[in-house]
């Protein structure tokens, strides 16, 4: 069989399509906000409803199979990936903007095989772009093709990061510390989207240089990290060492020498692997 997944990368597309019709129908009504890790990490019922929709379709096209989901992993399923074909999806990204009308959000759908990222798909769902990619065949958005910024001085860039969700003191020290030191440098302008998902697929369109974050999630950041990287990019650890899907750090560059320059002044922090085994209560 010469190219095994294109079936399930042309369904994902579709699925994820599906999905960004249900967000854009669920921003019109009213809904009930809840919160998980801490009182500004949000969830709605449209998250929950979104990601079962979403498993139901794969499960329906190619039977039983690896899922890692946001929703899944925060009601108490495994987050560990294995070697088997698993689908790592993060079905509303950018929940704080959905909530509040802020227009960027997006479904996150990626693909690995032998803990090897096949494929990746992010639907900007309330601008209708879809950016997706697969591994040796390029990064497309609304099927053009994408390529990330040939800038490789720093002083001529943009970068994005976010702040996350832990409010601790000492973290958000951490992080206001990197960013004033990355503005200071100076670079063009620091942005950021609330949405890691989309915030990868601007590095791979050119419109940024670089994002970077310490807390995010695999199921933020997998279906952009093959979008970057076949739009030309690089994928670092914040140390300067190689990307970690499950480590929750991670940054992404049009180009090496960019992410270098970042990374000296990335001050970081600890957080807890997304596979470290889960602590059972007494
Ligand atoms: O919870 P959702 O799926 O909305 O994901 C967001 C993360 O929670 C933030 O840490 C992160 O900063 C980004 O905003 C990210 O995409
Ligand atoms: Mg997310």
């Amino acid at each position: 069989m010469a190219d095994p997944w294109q079936k399930a990368y042309d369904f994902a597309v579709e699925v994820a399509r599906e999905a960004g019709e249900e967000i854009r129908k669920a921003g019109e009504c009213e809904m009930k906000v809840q919160t998980k890790s801490s009182t500004v990490d949000l969830v709605t019922k449209t998250d929950e409803r979104v990601e079962k929709i979403i498993i139901r379709a794969l499960k329906g096209e190619f039977g039983d199979g690896a899922f890692i989901g946001e929703e899944s992993v925060a009601n108490g399923q495994p987050c560990v990936l294995s070697d088997k074909p698993t689908w790592i999806i993060d079905p509303v990204d950018g929940t704080t903007n959905f909530v509040h009308g802020f227009p960027f959000v997006a479904v996150s759908i990626a693909f690995a095989v032998n803990k090897e990222l096949e494929f990746g798909v992010v639907y900007s769902c309330l601008e209708d772009k879809m950016y997706k990619a697969r591994k040796g065949k390029g990064a497309f958005c609304n099927d053009e093709p994408i390529q990330v910024s040939d800038v490789e001085e720093i002083k001529k860039s943009i970068i994005i990061s976010e702040h996350g969700t832990d409010r601790r003191k000492e973290v958000v020290t951490k992080i206001f510390s990197t960013m004033q030191k990355i503005l200071c440098i100076p670079v063009h302008g620091l942005r950021g989207s609330g949405t890691a998902a989309t915030n990868m697929c601007l590095v791979a369109t050119g419109a940024v240089e670089a994002f970077f974050e310490i807390g995010i999630h695999c199921w933020d950041i997998a279906a952009g990290a093959v979008i970057v990287q076949e739009a030309g990019g690089v994928l670092m650890d914040v140390d300067g060492g190689p990307f970690d899907l499950m480590s929750r750090r991670m940054v992404s560059a049009n180009n090496k020498k960019i992410a270098d320059r970042i990374i000296k002044e990335i001050e970081a922090f600890d957080v807890t692997r997304d596979d470290a085994p889960v602590q059972k209560k007494e």
